[in-house]
């Protein structure tokens, strides 16, 4: 199966002294060895939070922001690349799609972060599975799946154990219309895995292991989101 990890910056790399990239690069390997081509999206975290708000505060515009965002994703990208069997990988972050795409090609894992200002790790995930016909893109993530509402501020809310694409497109959509609300997928990844028809996963990335369950079992704990076409 080709799969599209995007694994969150919190998640990978919640300090740079205490991480989960080992345990990453381990669950990779794991499934290469079983035969799956592997392809990972790394976000920024708090590292990129930290200098971002350091050089909002000397006066950066959003999009200057974004590219030292980019930067602290495409670092997070080469400590997971550090950390992975070195024949098994392409040697570089690659800085577009088409590079990406020439990896997993040639049959190698290749581990990206950010591309453009004004999205999020979330959008190059989604819109790589789409440019690689991926099989599955899984979010690990910093909540188990996507819920009814907010799980971190409303206490009785439910995990959706199932959405279809439309459903999971509606419920960011009314997310983001809260300002400073967060979402477990951005709208723009979204309305790529609904047009591209991708059958994707949201899960607590936390336990690395996670992701393998739901690359190798139909059964996994998290938030499945099926095509709209699936569900009709
Ligand atoms: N309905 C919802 N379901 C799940 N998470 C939600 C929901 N609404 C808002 N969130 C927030 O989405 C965030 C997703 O985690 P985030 O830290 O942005 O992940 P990552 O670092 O993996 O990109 C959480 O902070 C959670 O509080
Ligand atoms: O293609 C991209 C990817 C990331 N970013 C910037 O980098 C930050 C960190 O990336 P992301 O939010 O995906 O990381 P996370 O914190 O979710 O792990 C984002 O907030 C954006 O400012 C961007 O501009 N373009």
């Amino acid at each position: 199966m080709r799969v599209v990890v995007s694994v969150g910056g919190s998640v990978l790399v919640p300090d740079p002294a205490t991480n989960r990239v080992a345990e990453y690069a381990a669950v990779i390997e794991g499934l290469v060895e079983s035969g799956h081509e592997i392809a990972a999206v790394v976000g920024g975290g708090g590292v990129a939070r930290e200098y971002i708000g350091a050089a909002r505060e000397v006066g950066a515009n959003e999009s200057e922001l974004d590219q030292l965002g980019i930067a602290v994703t495409r670092l997070n990208s080469k400590l997971l690349l550090a950390a992975l069997d070195e024949s098994i990988t392409a040697s570089v972050v690659p800085e577009n799609y088409e590079q990406a795409r020439t990896d997993v090609q040639r049959g190698d894992v290749t581990v990206m972060g950010g591309v453009v200002p004004a999205q999020t790790t979330d959008a190059v995930a989604a819109v790589l599975a789409e440019y690689v016909d991926a099989d599955r893109l899984v979010f690990a993530t910093s909540v188990p799946g996507v819920f009814t509402a907010d799980p971190n501020e409303v206490e009785d809310a439910e995990r959706h154990d199932v959405l279809t694409a439309s459903e999971l497109v509606d419920t960011v959509a009314s997310m983001e219309m809260t300002a400073g609300a967060s979402a477990p997928v951005d709208l723009l990844a979204t309305k790529v895995i609904q047009r591209a028809g991708l059958e994707t996963v949201v899960l607590d990335g936390a336990d690395p292991t996670r992701v393998t369950d739901a690359v190798e079992n139909d059964e996994f704990d998290g938030t499945r989101i099926v095509p709209d076409a699936e569900a009709e």
